[in-house]
């Protein structure tokens, strides 16, 4: 059994997810301590252990101490079974985080595997459903994982109830190099429960700033009826993606503003991906190998290399130039 130090680094709830997913993956158990300790209020909560137990059910594996609040579990893995599962996080915990526990296991399944997942698809501190399916995504198929995800209705906070669905085959990983890609913007703003020109005028925020700074862009816009009314902008341009959530007593005008600004600050730099994917692409790159560039090394990125290391026994290495190339052999 592995020991891991919840507390390490950023201590958050990503060294939880990372460990659980590699020790899957590797069918080596792990206990975790000390789990959110830099939190303040550490321990579990509810979406981690939603995510552990819906691993822990797909997986077979054996758990002690998954509850709301525990500092101490421990995840012995089994056979990752294929087949259709229900995954409901509640309120509006995030989809995204935990597919990000999920998704490594789930490429050495034994056979295709669907999850649906219902909880919050767009809330703070996370990918954004969109930012997941048009920039986390494509970069983990070049790194052979074989998903396709759809988001059939938004989730904002607090009462979430959006409904998202994952599907996966079978993958081989293999190392992946990823390139700059300089290419025109994309975007998606949406509302729920909101009138239709909240979506707009966040477009067109972010379309003004972009084109002042010089960048063209095509923004698309989405209105639907959601359990709590919410919106948000999603913009990417490659690997290279930000976002940012509407908010009771913020004018939409500024969460536009907000997004259009993130990936300017990114499309300034010469980077590769951007830097939460640089921090979500380490399990892969740990496994499979493969280099990719970034701005800045934050301390999820430091702390998922150093989860990663202690559980696959794998070298991640870090070169800083202009920007910082994160490279790997693999684990073989
Ligand atoms: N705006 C964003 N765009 C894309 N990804 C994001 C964004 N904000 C956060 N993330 C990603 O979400 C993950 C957050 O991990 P973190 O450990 O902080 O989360 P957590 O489980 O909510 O834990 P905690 O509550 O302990 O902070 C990271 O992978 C980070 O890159």
């Amino acid at each position: 059994m592995i020991e891991i130090d919840g507390s390490y680094g950023e201590g958050g709830g990503q060294i939880v997810r990372t460990s659980v997913a590699l020790s899957t993956l590797t069918g080596i158990p792990v206990r975790i301590k000390n789990i959110r300790r830099n939190r303040p209020r550490p321990g579990l909560a509810a979406q981690h252990v939603r995510a552990i137990e819906a691993l822990a059910q797909i997986s077979r594996a054996e758990t002690r101490g998954v509850h709301l609040g525990s500092e101490e579990i421990e995840f012995i893995p089994g056979r990752i079974s294929a087949g259709s599962y229900d995954v409901d996080i509640g309120t509006a915990g995030s989809v995204t985080l935990l597919i990000q526990c999920l998704l490594p296991a789930l490429t050495a399944a034994e056979g295709p595997v669907t999850v649906t997942v219902r909880g919050g698809t767009d809330v703070r501190w996370s990918p954004t459903v969109d930012y997941l399916e048009h920039v986390a995504l494509p970069a983990m198929h070049l790194f052979g994982v074989t998903a396709t995800f759809r988001c059939e209705r938004r989730g904002y906070y607090p009462r979430g109830g959006g409904v998202v669905v994952l599907s996966t085959r079978p993958s081989r990983l293999r190392p992946a190099r990823l390139e700059l890609i300089e290419e025109g913007i994309c975007g998606i703003s949406h509302c729920g429960s909101l009138p239709e020109h909240v979506a707009r005028r966040q477009a067109d925020a972010a379309l003004e700033l972009l084109k002042e700074k010089g960048y063209d862009a095509r923004i698309d816009i989405q209105t639907m009826s959601s359990s709590s009314p919410g919106s948000g902008i999603t913009l990417w341009s490659g690997f290279r993606g930000s976002s940012a959530l509407g908010e009771r007593g913020v004018r939409a005008e500024d969460v536009g503003r907000e997004a259009a600004k993130a990936l300017i600050d990114e499309l300034k730099s010469k980077a590769s991906v951007d830097v939460h994917l640089a921090d979500q692409l380490i399990p892969y790159i740990a496994l499979a190998g493969g280099e990719y560039t970034t701005r800045e090394i934050s301390s999820h990125t430091r702390t998922n290399i150093w989860t990663a290391q202690r559980i696959l026994r794998c070298r991640i290495d870090i070169d800083e130039g202009e920007v910082f190339r994160i490279h790997s052999t693999g684990s073989g």
